[in-house]
């Protein structure tokens, strides 16, 4: 496709896409050479990080010199509070699962604009796929079956046990937040909650995805989703089909309110104590 046909939004779009998915091919290559040849778990993981981390930076800077970038692989810089054009990078989501040889991780690209996520893209290698705007949506699931809620396999956030507990939802828990936020864009699951810390690019691509397809994305207090923040903590998320949202949200801050010990909130800050 000759790139100068394409507006400004679409040629983001087509390169978030692009870097995410050569990011993610390198990766898996790294992955299955590394399972090969026994490679320890720590090592793949500094080594995934770093090598996709080059790899974005690298044609990010080439293919747009005046943007600014937030990755949780570089130096923060104070530089990208006065820019319009930041893209938030998670080089490798889900790295400990991208350690142990499995295949929930994920690459995150996204755009933020003058406020907006205006471009985003999530490769899932191990599905050998990439999300993004252009994603086929599959058929809605019976909705007699139970619902399935999305969470962290190595942290399940308390917040989303106590809410599968009163929807009677069943957890599936997975690793990586584009890899969840995925399952519930593939329909392989409902919802997908986290609670208790993350950072914007954890989130920043998914939700990019979700939102352009239609899906509902918010903080779990309802509250929009802010991006480009001088801190860019970001800790917790809702990402589910806009017909259970408001449902959600209701159950969820039932919970927080009468679960709510301190400022932040007993499930809010991490800081659960069973
Ligand atoms: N309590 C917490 N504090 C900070 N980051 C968290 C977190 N819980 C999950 N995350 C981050 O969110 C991503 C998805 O986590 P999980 O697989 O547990 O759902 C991971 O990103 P990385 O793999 O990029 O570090 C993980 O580090
Ligand atoms: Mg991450």
């Amino acid at each position: 496709m000759n790139g100068f046909s394409l507006s400004g939004v679409q040629a983001d779009q087509q390169l978030a896409r692009a870097l995410a998915e050569q990011a993610g091919q390198m990766l898996l290559r790294l992955q299955s050479e590394a399972v090969r040849d026994h490679v320890p778990a720590h090592t793949l993981k500094d080594l995934g990080d770093a090598s996709s981390e080059k790899m974005l930076s690298t044609w990010l800077h080439e293919a747009r010199p005046a943007d600014a970038i937030l990755s949780e692989e570089a130096q923060d810089s104070s530089r990208r509070l006065g820019a319009s054009r930041v893209w938030i990078i998670d080089p490798l989501d889900g790295t400990k699962e991208f350690s142990e040889g499995r295949s929930d991780w994920a690459v995150h690209v996204a755009l933020w604009n003058s406020g907006e996520l205006t471009a985003g893209a999530v490769a899932l290698p191990g599905l050998g796929t990439v999300l993004d705007s252009g994603t086929p949506l599959p058929e809605r699931p019976d909705p007699s079956k139970p619902f399935r809620l999305a969470v962290s396999r190595s942290r399940p956030s308390p917040l989303a046990e106590a809410l599968a507990s009163i929807m009677n939802a069943e957890l599936v828990p997975m690793g990586s937040a584009g890899y969840k936020a995925g399952a519930v864009i593939r329909g392989e699951a409902d919802a997908y909650l986290h609670s208790g810390g993350q950072y914007e690019w954890d989130s920043a691509a998914p939700v990019a995805v979700a939102m352009s397809l239609g899906f509902h994305a918010s903080r779990i207090d309802g509250t929009p989703l802010c991006y480009n923040q001088p801190d860019p903590y970001l800790p917790d998320l809702l990402l589910c089909h806009q017909e259970n949202a408001g449902e959600m949200l209701e159950s969820i801050d039932l919970l927080l309110k009468t679960n709510n010990t301190r400022p932040n909130g007993l499930f809010m800050d991490g800081m659960y104590q069973r």
